[in-house]
């Protein structure tokens, strides 16, 4: 593979009244990884957007191998061999991976023989280990992935940028991905990825680049920069930890599941005879490997999928057939794993984002009216305690980086002292200060007596504030630990069924 430098100088780019980008500069040396780390709302993804021709910059110049280039498109940005793996996957699951690779890109080497065999081409030179005609539902989270990388090298690409690769991968996975991505780099391609995980970023990254406000503010070393130095530049602060400290777990059963079974598409059980029971004070952590029935656990106690055998109490009380809007009601706070489908309404200004899910209390409403002046002042509220970034409450989530996003959402399910609060990846894409803010609100609520059930893919995370773990494999509860004495390894092998074996 032939290899590509990429420069970019004196990036800028404003959107009304933010200025997302501004002097940056990115040397990317051919054949090597460069990881782009920096707190939310650093202007990250304005700056991948650019590079990949899906935003334009107001100021600046991109030049591959010393030659200027402008992208109007990614199409543009593919001929010029950079290609992009979003965090949200684009792949069709009802086509076999070798469609979904050559579907847009039929030109290359046609839809038949030609195309097949270079798929297994790359595959293997890779150690990719895909088939061609497998069909994308039968993949798990790691091997989607991969898909979506073939599909940009097949096009052609000389530079990859990932969007928080590893955040959906349990430890296994991510030592298998560096794998990839290593041999490609001995090939002479070149990887750019974003990663809040400072580890993994001085585990594979040849090169770090720093963003802080907008702008680019230094380049490390790996081999000789810390986390700690990492995450000062990036923060001015310390580094988090998750540990928590004593129990403060009670006999007090906030939410129970007995023998809930939920069905699929086609009534294959998603969730099998699942018991489960979280105590004021107590959380309870959920591991597995994404598509292994945790979001289904939490959407049937919140009332988003039925259970067709089984039954769900909270403080003794059925919810078993309630609503979504009568499980919060009776006091659950909950985080949603999809935000933009669950969390926000990203058109709408934040101080009406306040509101939503909790249109029947206050301080949004007031008897039978919307309170705007309540809903209005605890925005701000949220705002300031958990430091959402923002113009003000005025603001449309759309406007919001990633992180900040999520940090409005996890203080808006905080509000108004809920007694069980279920988070879904509630630190996924947050930077390591809102990391430690979220900690510490989960922290102050198990002591204030919450129940908490966590499902998390940061294992870190997972052991750190959990009081108990139980890890879900293909719908069932199959093993459960004790997160003193748990290894993040031992989890992961859990999770993928390894420990059976
Ligand atoms: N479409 C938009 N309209 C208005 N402002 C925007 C838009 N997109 C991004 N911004 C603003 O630009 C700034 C940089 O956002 P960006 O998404 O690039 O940050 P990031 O470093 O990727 O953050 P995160 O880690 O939270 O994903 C933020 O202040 C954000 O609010």
């Amino acid at each position: 593979m032939t290899s590509i430098e990429v420069e970019l100088r004196g990036i800028g780019k404003r959107f009304p009244g933010v200025i997302a980008n501004h002097d940056v500069d990115l040397h990317i040396a051919p054949g090597s990884v460069h990881a782009l780390i920096g707190e939310n709302g650093a202007g990250k993804s304005t700056l991948m957007k650019i590079l990949y021709g899906v935003q334009s910059a107001d100021d600046g110049t991109i030049s591959v191998d010393g030659r200027e280039v402008t992208f109007d498109s990614p199409t543009d940005a593919i001929e010029a061999g950079i290609g992009m793996v979003f965090q949200h996957f684009m792949l069709a699951d009802n086509l076999s991976v070798l469609e979904n690779i050559v579907l847009g890109a039929e030109k290359r080497h046609g839809i038949g023989d030609r195309a097949r065999a270079e798929i297994e081409k790359i595959s293997g030179r890779f150690g990719f280990g895909l088939s061609p005609d497998v069909l994308v539902e039968k993949l798990g989270v790691a091997d989607r992935q991969r898909v979506e990388i073939l599909k940009v090298l097949y096009r052609g690409a000389q530079l990859i940028i990932l969007d928080e690769p590893t955040a959906v991968l349990v430890p296994q996975e991510v030592d298998a991905l560096f794998a990839n991505l290593r041999e490609l780099v001995a090939d002479g391609c070149s990887v750019l990825f974003i990663s809040h995980k400072l580890d993994e970023v001085l585990q594979i990254a040849d090169r770090i680049t720093v963003m802080r406000r907008g702008t680019t503010v230094g380049t490390a070393d790996p081999a000789t920069a810390t986390k700690r130095e990492l995450a000062e530049l990036m923060v001015g602060s310390e580094l988090p930890s998750p540990d928590t400290s004593e129990s403060t777990v009670t006999d007090q059963v906030v939410l129970e599941l007995a023998g809930v079974t939920v069905r699929g598409d086609g009534g294959r059980a998603v969730l099998s005879d699942v018991s489960l029971a979280v105590h004021r004070g107590e959380v309870v952590g959920i591991a597995g490997v994404e598509g292994n029935g945790q979001s289904e656990l939490v959407e049937v106690v919140m009332g988003l999928q039925r259970c067709s055998a089984g039954t769900i109490t909270l403080s003794g009380e059925d919810i078993t057939d309630l609503s979504t809007r009568q499980v919060r009601d009776r006091g659950v706070g909950f985080v949603p794993e999809d935000r933009h489908r669950h969390g926000l309404v990203l058109d709408y200004p934040l101080w009406e984002n306040r509101i939503l899910g909790h249109q029947t209390s206050a301080p949004s409403v007031r008897g039978p009216f919307i309170n705007a002046r309540g809903a209005r002042a605890d925005a701000q509220r949220i705002v300031e305690e958990f430091d959402v970034r923002t113009p003000g409450i005025d603001t449309t989530a759309r406007a919001l980086s990633g992180g900040n996003q999520q940090k409005f959402i996890v203080g808006r399910e905080m509000s108004g002292d809920p007694i069980l609060l279920i988070a879904s990846h509630p630190t996924r894409g947050v930077d390591v200060g809102a990391q430690a803010a979220i900690w510490d609100h989960i922290r102050a609520a198990r002591r204030q007596g919450l129940g908490v059930l966590l499902v998390s893919a940061d294992l870190d995370e997972l052991i750190g504030l959990s009081d108990r773990l139980e890890v879900v494999l293909r719908g069932r509860l199959t093993a459960r630990f004790d997160p003193g004495e748990v290894t993040a390894s031992d989890l992961g092998a859990a999770m993928t069924g390894g420990a059976d074996a």
